[in-house]
């Protein structure tokens, strides 16, 4: 039988929450990734240990037929390969950024200026459609030094937190891109994989549903019900029990992590007593 082959970054920032979505979908990898590569135990996958900056070329070969990579590197040197599904973690941007003695007013004062980066492509489009013209520097990391060692008068980087910015005494200009990981298919992907990809695919997004999700359990006085509906969505609507006390119910229902605390907040001043809050394993709708 056919394997889906994946390729999942072999150490750094998107190695951990790949294997976790691997495995919170229920799939068990034999080996470590000390391995190249490992097969699953209990659906038709095999993961290959790459270079997140290797893979696009992995995919355009149809060397995997699949990867969990981040958006920028395919946005850097991937643009042939189609994203399938945005994975929620790794989010970043790619930036401009620029000592904070720079009086930056505008992309146009980037002219004739000498700009590090280590996304030489991204920078590129981004001047050419700005019609700047412009130095590169092309580094493989630590690029948030290049203008405190006088190698250049910009960086375009990976910006998360900005910490690292700050920490360098540059501040962001201009964002060029938000990334997070992707789930993305080779455009040589056999129709059998192509099968096998969309059921992963539909195992991750009930994982990441669930992981948005939070399901809510609570007590109300029966007079009280039709405020607290009122404030609870649901998915379709909530769900309505009789306690064993006369006159009370128990109001099951799902709401999404973003308006958590604020229906939690309607909830109570509604009259909502015992409220629990569960996390979600899996949201198939
Ligand atoms: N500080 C950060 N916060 C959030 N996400 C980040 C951060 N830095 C990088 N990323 C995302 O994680 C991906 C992997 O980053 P990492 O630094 O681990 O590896 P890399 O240098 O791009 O790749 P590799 O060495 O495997 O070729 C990046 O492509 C980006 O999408
Ligand atoms: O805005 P921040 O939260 O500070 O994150 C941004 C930094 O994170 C990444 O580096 P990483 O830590 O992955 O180190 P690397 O250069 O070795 O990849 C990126 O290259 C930036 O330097
Ligand atoms: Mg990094």
């Amino acid at each position: 039988m056919s394997k889906l082959k994946i390729a999942v970054q072999k150490s750094g920032r998107l190695h951990d929450d790949s294997m976790k979505l691997l495995s919170d979908v229920g799939i068990s990898i034999d080996n470590g990734k000390d391995q190249l590569k490992a097969s699953a135990k209990n659906f038709p996958l095999e993961v290959f240990y790459l270079r997140n900056g290797d893979i696009p070329q992995y995919l355009r070969d149809g060397v995997v037929d699949a990867a969990i990579i981040g958006e920028n590197i395919l946005v850097e040197k991937g643009n042939d390969i189609s994203v399938v599904e945005k994975l929620g973690f790794s989010t970043c941007k790619v930036s401009i950024a620029v000592p904070k003695s720079f009086k930056y007013k505008s992309f146009k004062d980037l002219e004739g200026k000498r700009i590090a980066t280590s996304y030489p492509n991204t920078v590129n489009q981004f001047l050419e459609k700005n019609k700047i013209s412009a130095q590169l520097h092309i580094i493989n990391g630590s690029v948030e030094i290049a203008p405190n060692i006088g190698l250049a008068d910009a960086i375009v980087d990976i910006v998360s937190s900005g910490s690292t910015l700050f920490k360098n005494n540059l501040k962001e200009v201009e964002v060029l891109l938000k990334s997070e990981a992707v789930l993305a298919a080779s455009p040589l992907i056999s129709a059998s994989d192509e099968a096998i990809l969309k059921r992963l695919q539909f195992r991750f997004q009930s994982v990441l549903k669930g992981r948005q999700s939070k399901y809510v359990l609570l007590n109300a006085p029966n007079d009280k019900l039709d405020k607290i509906i009122s404030v609870l969505p649901g998915m379709r609507s909530p769900t309505v029990l009789p306690l064993a006390q006369e006159g009370w119910s128990s109001i099951h229902s799902v709401i999404t992590k973003n308006e958590f605390w604020d229906v939690i907040d309607d909830l109570k001043a509604n009259g909502a007593e015992g409220i629990l809050v569960c996390p979600i394993e899996n949201m198939v709708v």
